[in-house]
C-alpha cells in the first residue's frame, strides 16, 4: 500500500487526537491562532501563533491551506507537508473537512482518510470534561452535523462513542500492519 499520509477528521472531541496518538505515526504539526489549552505545548500540539503571523505566512505563499474554525485561523504550512508530498515516510495529520479536501486533492490515493465519529452527547460530555466553557461548547457542537456529514468521504470511519475507547483503539491498531508499521 502506497499511503504517505493518514488524515484524521471528525467533530470536536470525537477523539481524533487520541486515536492519532494510538496509531503512533509521526504527526504533522499544524498552525493555529487559538490559545493553547492546559497541557498543550507549542511546537508539539500546534504551532501557536498570532492571527497576523498566519495571515502573513498566507500572503507569502507559505501555507498549503488555511481554514477558519470557530473564530480562529488554522493552517498547514507547505514546508511541513513537503516531505509527505515527495513520498518520504508515512505521517499523520488532524484536519477539518476543508483541510482534508486539500490533502486529498494533493495526495489522492496516497492519503488515507480516517474519520472519527462519536455521538453528539458523548462529544458534549468530553468537551465539558476538557473544561471548555458553555459558549465554546456550543460553538464547537454547532458544527457537529456538518462534520459528521463530511465523514462520508472517508476511507474508514472509527466510532469512538459511548466511552468505547478500547474498541476504537483496537481498530486503529489493526491498521498498523496494513500501513506497513
Ligand atoms: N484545515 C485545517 N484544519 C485544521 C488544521 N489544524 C487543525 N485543524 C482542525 O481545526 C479544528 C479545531 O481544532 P482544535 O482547536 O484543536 O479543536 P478540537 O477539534 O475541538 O480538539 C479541528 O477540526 C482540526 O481538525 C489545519 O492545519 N488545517
Ligand atoms: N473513545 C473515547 N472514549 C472516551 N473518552 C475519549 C475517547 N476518545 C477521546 N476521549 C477523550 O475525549 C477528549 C477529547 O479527545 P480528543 O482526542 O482531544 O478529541 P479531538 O482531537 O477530536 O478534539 C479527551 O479528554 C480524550 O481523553
Amino acid at each position: 500500500m502506497d499511503i504517505s499520509l493518514v488524515v484524521f477528521q471528525g467533530p470536536s472531541a470525537s477523539g481524533k487526537t487520541t486515536l492519532q496518538a494510538v496509531l503512533g505515526l509521526p504527526r504533522i504539526v499544524t498552525w493555529t491562532s487559538r490559545a493553547p489549552r492546559d497541557g498543550e505545548t507549542d511546537g508539539v500540539d500546534y504551532h501557536f501563533t498570532q492571527r497576523e503571523t498566519l495571515e502573513r505566512m498566507m500572503n507569502e505563499g507559505k501555507m498549503l491551506e488555511t481554514s477558519e474554525y470557530r473564530g480562529h485561523l488554522y493552517g498547514t504550512s507547505l514546508a511541513s507537508i513537503e516531505d509527505t508530498a515527495s513520498g518520504a515516510g508515512l505521517r499523520s495529520i488532524v484536519l477539518d473537512p476543508s483541510g482534508a479536501r486539500v490533502a486529498k486533492a494533493l495526495l489522492g490515493d496516497r492519503a488515507l482518510m480516517l474519520g472519527v465519529s462519536a455521538a453528539r452527547s458523548e462529544c458534549e460530555a468530553r468537551l465539558l470534561a476538557r473544561g471548555s466553557d458553555p459558549e465554546q461548547i456550543a460553538a464547537r457542537l454547532a458544527g457537529y452535523d456538518e462534520e459528521i456529514a463530511a465523514l462520508e468521504g472517508c476511507d474508514l470511519i472509527v466510532r469512538s462513542g459511548e466511552g468505547a475507547l478500547e474498541r476504537a483503539r483496537e481498530i486503529v491498531l489493526a491498521l498498523r500492519p496494513m500501513l506497513g508499521l
